[in-house]
């Protein structure tokens, strides 16, 4: 059975000095005005869950305004197992603790993986393609602790060579990063590569699901070394798969033929930050043609598939993390949504509007009213 979770406690986090929610059922919605916190709450569960927050918030923004430290509390159990988590935020550090014992966040991936949807989503199709790599690197972290270790190294090499390509440096050290560039960036590649293949069925199902069958959905992954000229890739490049020695070796020969443009433009061009992703509709680029409800349609299609790809790996139902989407879905993908719940997986609903919810779904969900004052909030 899946870790749930039961308990919230927040302490000086964003807008509440206190929170307290207890008997958290498997559906939970959070009512209440604009600007009330509703947000903050499945800000807070995204950083207990997936260890990360959809707004790449610092310790400044977390911590309650004129406060010195923050404090976040998940108390899951899958029946069998009771687990605390504990987030321990400051100026200085973000600091995990399991059941009391500090953890490193890489420890705690996929612990309790959480799924979270929010109408920012959009830039998912529409916005540029680093909001598409991170959604699947996220997911990649969540679901694999190497992949989280590696992409992170990864960073850090492409941040180094950056510096040496602007410092124009000696060639030998530009030759030394492009070393572990090839062998970081091959395994991140490969990743990549993989999750992609996985995530690939389950989207156009789910996409097939929403539209009634009337458009294809398929995605394109193109490592940096391929051309990310859509018209260009055939079928056989869409369904692309490569061991690691074919990814190395792709890599150091494109590495090698743009040399002098990097050098040139004073920065990295070749290697993962640079892969392509991206979403054809009926075979055509859907950041440029898909209307804004078939980009809805895709984006929760790329969440359910994401659900789906978790539950696969993990073995585990990833909690659903929904703020404030409802009222931008229509009836059909309201179902969808709602039919996704229904699997089993433990929801976080927020809204300012509760009509949007149907009467089946209210019956079975702990309706949370926020007051308009939710600094203490004991539930
Ligand atoms: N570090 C902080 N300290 C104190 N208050 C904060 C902090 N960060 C954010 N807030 C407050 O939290 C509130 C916003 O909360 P949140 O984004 O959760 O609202 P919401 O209920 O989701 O609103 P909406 O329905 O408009 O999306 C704002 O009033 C903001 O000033």
């Amino acid at each position: 059975m899946s870790l749930r979770v039961e308990q919230l406690t927040f302490r000086n986090f964003r807008n509440y000095d206190q929170l307290h929610l207890s008997n958290l059922g498997d559906i939970t919605v959070f009512v209440g005005e604009n600007g009330i916190g509703k947000t903050n709450i499945v800000e807070g569960v995204q950083l207990l869950t997936a260890l990360t927050s959809f707004r790449h918030s610092t310790a400044e923004h977390l911590i309650r305004h004129s406060c010195d430290s923050a404090r976040l509390e998940a108390r899951v159990s899958d029946g069998n197992r009771d687990l605390t988590v504990e987030l321990l935020l400051d100026e200085k550090a973000r600091k995990y603790r399991l059941n009391g014992k500090a953890k490193r966040s890489a420890d705690l991936k996929g612990l309790v993986p959480s799924v979270i949807f929010t109408p920012d989503d959009l830039e998912l199709v529409k916005g540029p393609m680093t909001a598409r790599r991170t959604a699947v690197d996220t997911l990649g972290s969540q679901v694999n602790k190497n992949f989280h270790t590696v992409r992170r190294d990864y960073e850090k090499v492409v941040r180094h060579k950056n510096r040496l390509l602007k410092d124009d440096a000696d060639s030998a050290l530009v030759a030394a990063i492009d070393e572990m560039l090839v062998t970081v960036g091959a395994q991140l590649t490969c990743y990549r590569a993989a999750l992609f293949a996985r995530l690939q069925g389950p989207m156009s199902e789910k996409y097939r699901q929403i539209s009634g069958g009337r458009e294809l959905l398929e995605t394109v992954y193109a490592p940096s070394w391929a051309s990310a000229d859509i018209d260009s890739l055939c079928d056989g490049v869409r369904a692309r798969t490569f061991t690691r020695d074919e990814a190395r070796a792709s890599l150091s020969a494109a590495l090698e033929a743009r040399a002098a443009e990097e050098r040139r433009r004073a920065r990295a061009l070749v290697g993962p930050h640079a892969d392509g992703i991206t979403f054809l509709l009926d075979g055509k680029n859907a950041s440029l043609y898909a209307s804004q409800g078939q980009q809805r349609s895709i984006v929760l299609a790329y969440k359910l598939a994401e659900a789906a790809v978790i539950e696969e790996i993990l073995d585990q139902k990833p909690v659903l993390l929904l703020d404030d989407v409802m009222s931008e879905l229509d009836g059909r993908r309201r179902e969808a949504l709602v039919e996704a719940m229904e699997r089993g997986s433990q929801t976080f609903i927020t809204t300012a509007n509760l009509d949007y919810f149907d009467e089946n779904m209210l019956s079975r969900a702990n309706v949370v009213e926020l007051p308009y004052k939710p600094q203490a909030v004991e539930i």
